[in-house]
Parts: C-alpha cells; sequence; structure tokens
C-alpha cells in the first residue's frame, strides 16, 4: 500500500469520530412519558414478560435484529495472529456490511481467552443476548471445536464466516469460473494452497459440490498435505492424497484451479504459468493477495482471476455471503446454519451473476459495462439484489430443511434494507 492510501485507511478510521458504528436510538426519549415508559417505571413490563416466556426477548428488545461479531484474534485476516483488541477494526467492519448490506445490528466482542475452552465459555454464558454469532478470525484447528461446542451449548444460529462465508461465496464463484473457462468442477485439477478455517472448509463445500478428493491437493506450511506425513490434524488428514508431490511447485503444474486461503506473495509468475489453458487463480488472502492480479495477467492472459478485494474485478469475499445469510436465518427465527440453508445461499449467488447488472453497481464502481464473464463470475457486495435472492432462499431452506421456528416471512422478498422491519 502506497504511504498516501495507508494514511487515507487510518484517516477513515479516525475521522470525525474514532471507530465505524454507532448506536442509535429508535424509541422518543423527549419527555418525562417517554423516560417512563423506556426506564423505570415502564422496562419492568418487559422484563416481567421476558422472565415468563424468553420468546419475548424476541418481542420486546433488538436481540431478534442483532448479531454478535465475535473474534479471538487469532487469525485476522491474512495478517496473523495480534491478538483480540488489535481484530476491533475488522469486527467493526463486519458490523458496518451487516448493517449497510443486511439491516442488521452487530455488536463487536474481542474476546481475550487463554484457551478454546475459556473462549467457548465466555461466548456461551453471554449467548441469549444475541439472535445470532458469527465467529470471526479464529484460527484453525482451534475455531473447529470453538464452533462445535457453540452449535451444541447455544440456542441460536452461531456461523464460522471464515469457514462457511468463504466457502458458499468461493463455490458460487468457482462454478462460474470454470463454466466460463469451459470446465467442470468435477473433472478439474484443484490445488489449495493453506489448510486452514478458510481452506478446509472451501473444499469440502468443493467436494460436497461434486469436486473429487483425488483431484485436489492442499498445501500448508510445510508442503504437500500427503499420506505419509505424521503430522497432521485431523481437518488436514481428511485432504491427505497419495502422491509424490511436495512443493506448490509439484502440484501446480497443469492444474485448473488455484485457491489461495493462505499469505500474502506466496504465488509466483512461474507457478501461474504451469497452470493448465484457462486457468482459474483465487488468490483470496486479504489484504495481499497470494498473486497479484496484475502480475497474474502479465504472466497468463488466459487468466480467470478472483482475489478478496474491492479494488479488483471478481471480489471473492465472504461479504458477499454472511450479511444475507443471517438475514435469512433471523427472519425465520432459525436454530441453526445447516447445510441445505449453505448450499441455497451458493445457487443464488452463482445465478444472479448471469443475469443483467443493475445500473447503481455500473456507477458505484465507475464501470461502463459488466456481464457475466472473465471479468465478472460473482455479483459485487453493492449488488441490492443480493438481499433479495440470498436471504430468501437461505430462508427458504431454513423452512423446507425444518429448523426455521417462523413461517417464510410475508414481507420477503426483500428489496431494500428499509423493508428489513416492514413485518
Ligand atoms: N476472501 C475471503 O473471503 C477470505 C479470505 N481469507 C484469507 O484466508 C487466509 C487464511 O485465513 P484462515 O483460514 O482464517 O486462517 P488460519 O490461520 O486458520 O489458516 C491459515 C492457513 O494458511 C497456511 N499458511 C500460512 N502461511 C503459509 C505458507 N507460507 N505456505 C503455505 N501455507 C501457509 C497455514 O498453514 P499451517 O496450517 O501449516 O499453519 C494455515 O493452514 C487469510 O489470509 C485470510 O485473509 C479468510 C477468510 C475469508
Ligand atoms: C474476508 C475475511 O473474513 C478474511 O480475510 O478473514
Ligand atoms: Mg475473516
Amino acid at each position: 500500500m502506497t504511504d498516501a492510501k495507508r494514511q487515507a485507511a487510518l484517516d477513515y478510521h479516525a475521522h470525525p469520530i474514532p471507530g465505524k458504528l454507532s448506536v442509535e436510538l429508535t424509541k422518543p426519549t423527549a419527555t418525562a412519558r417517554d423516560l417512563a415508559l423506556a426506564y423505570s417505571p415502564g422496562v419492568a413490563e418487559p422484563v416481567r414478560e421476558i422472565a415468563k416466556d424468553s420468546e419475548n426477548a424476541y418481542l420486546y428488545t433488538g436481540k431478534g435484529n442483532l448479531v454478535a461479531v465475535i473474534s479471538d484474534g487469532s487469525a485476522i485476516l491474512g495478517l496473523g495472529n495480534l491478538g483480540p483488541l488489535a481484530s476491533k477494526p475488522v469486527m467493526e467492519g463486519k458490523g458496518v456490511l451487516f448493517k449497510r448490506f443486511a439491516g442488521i445490528n452487530a455488536t463487536d466482542v474481542e474476546v481475550n481467552a487463554e484457551s478454546p475452552q475459556a473462549f467457548i465459555d465466555t461466548v456461551a454464558r453471554i449467548a441469549d443476548t444475541w439472535g445470532g454469532i458469527n465467529l470471526e478470525d479464529i484460527k484453525a484447528p482451534e475455531c473447529f471445536e470453538i464452533e462445535r461446542a457453540l452449535i451444541e451449548q447455544c440456542h441460536i444460529p452461531v456461523f464460522h464466516d471464515d469457514q462457511h462465508g468463504t466457502a458458499i461465496v468461493t463455490a458460487a464463484g468457482m462454478l462460474n469460473a470454470l463454466d466460463i473457462a469451459d470446465k467442470s468442477l468435477e473433472e478439474a485439477r484443484i490445488v489449495c494452497l493453506g489448510a486452514g478455517a478458510a481452506a478446509i472448509a472451501c473444499m469440502k463445500l468443493l467436494v460436497s459440490c461434486g469436486a473429487r478428493s483425488d483431484n485436489l491437493i492442499m498445501l500448508d506450511r510445510k508442503g504437500v498435505i500427503h499420506t505419509g506425513r505424521e503430522d497432521l490434524n485431523q481437518y488436514k488428514a481428511m485432504f491427505a492424497v497419495d502422491t509424490d508431490k511436495r512443493t506448490l511447485t509439484d502440484a501446480i503444474e497443469g492444474a485448473d484451479v488455484f485457491v489461495g486461503l493462505s499469505g500474502p506473495g506466496l504465488m509466483s509468475a512461474d507457478h501461474i504459468r504451469r497452470m493448465a489453458d484457462n486457468p482459474v487463480v483465487f488468490a483470496c488472502t486479504n489484504p495481499d493477495p497470494e498473486i497479484a492480479p496484475d502480475l497474474a495477467h502479465a504472466a497468463r492472459p488466459d487468466v480467470i482471476m478472483a482475489t478478496g478485494r474491492s479494488d479488483y474485478p471478481n471480489q471473492v469475499n465472504n461479504v458477499l455471503g454472511f450479511p444475507f445469510i443471517f438475514r435469512g436465518a433471523l427472519d425465520v427465527r432459525a436454530t441453526r446454519i445447516n447445510e441445505e440453508m449453505k448450499v441455497a445461499a451458493v445457487h443464488a449467488l452463482k445465478d444472479l451473476a448471469r443475469e443483467p447488472v443493475p445500473r447503481a453497481v455500473l456507477e458505484a464502481y465507475d464501470s461502463p459495462a459488466m456481464s457475466f464473464g472473465r471479468d465478472y463470475i460473482i455479483p459485487t457486495p453493492i449488488d441490492v439484489r443480493l438481499l433479495e435472492r440470498v436471504s430468501s432462499a437461505v430462508a427458504q431452506a431454513a423452512v423446507d430443511s425444518g429448523v426455521a421456528r417462523r413461517p417464510y416471512p410475508s414481507h420477503y422478498p426483500l428489496k431494500t434494507v428499509a423493508d428489513v422491519y416492514a413485518s
């Protein structure tokens, strides 16, 4: 990043007031009567109702439209383990995206936990406060057990965004990219650099969408994950293949797809030159991808290239998923976010990319034209139709799969965030 851009980012966060979110009032507070309703004595009435039946919290408090974004700061973007407080700008940022794109109020919570169990205990004790929990930037393998335990212990949807949000968006983009390359997921030879939270979940979902495990090579810091290794945790071991390939240079030879969920600058021009025709490269590490798009395009004019960033075409980033997935889940009061809901989100995203792009998106991206093709494999986050399509698909899947506690919303489809409270 240039010095000017770095300073612009710091100024954006510092001015005119520090941070990116604030709390707003939803009720009048001007008069003594208002205060007597908002606080003492009026507030005692909803207290009594919630004590009688906890479901009344959805009626009398903001719980039903409130998501916690919770992190321990152990895997902040691709920056590594920088601790809970340093993760706060990202968690506030996720809150901004929840509100801006799906009308969901979000509180960020940064937990200083000495162990995964301490993290689980802390979150489980306060979970009832929210309508849902979005776990964020927690490193593997701890994230898997943390998510499993919290899903079991909490009565609200718990969703590790770096796993499932990323996997949903990656699968949608991948199906479209391979279609454009005239290849199929079933036949594609895939290399995944990274074997952490995002990589494991992305590869699991690609396999359940049709990719063949024996066509897939995953690498961690020590190289190819193969059956001869004795240092693999159970999550990596699921992807161990019987091969004599050991390095990225070995693995990438002739590959159709590269997915990077690892660290900055780890893919070279030489690597990309070794790939098959029309290679699909998702260099998704944030903020600096495994290979810069300019370098990738210079090395391979036939590349179909995506990054996690907003300033290049094809942003494969979980921002396309989590706001709308939680919107749909909250609106039917789903008990969890299950596989059916995730698959519904994949198809809604994939299909939307094939439709004409609204003028508002072209203006926001200062682009004369965008249409389904190499530089537009997935919708942009600014596209208001995501709210309509993804939230509806997720809510319907929740109802159909039996995890919804409310019927499909009568005020759906949502056309803008202003429709959120229209029920
Ligand atoms: N675009 C998007 O929407 C998203 C992008 N990401 C990106 O994915 C990356 C990983 O995040 P996450 O899964 O949450 O983090 P984790 O800490 O869970 O996993 C990181 C993985 O990257 C591997 N890795 C790190 N450095 C190297 C290296 N030099 N060579 C090979 N492998 C390496 C690690 O290997 P080892 O296991 O050996 O330590 C580990 O498997 C981040 O950069 C993040 O920004 C994540 C979520 C969403
Ligand atoms: C996008 C995101 O969640 C990450 O890079 O961690
Ligand atoms: Mg993240």
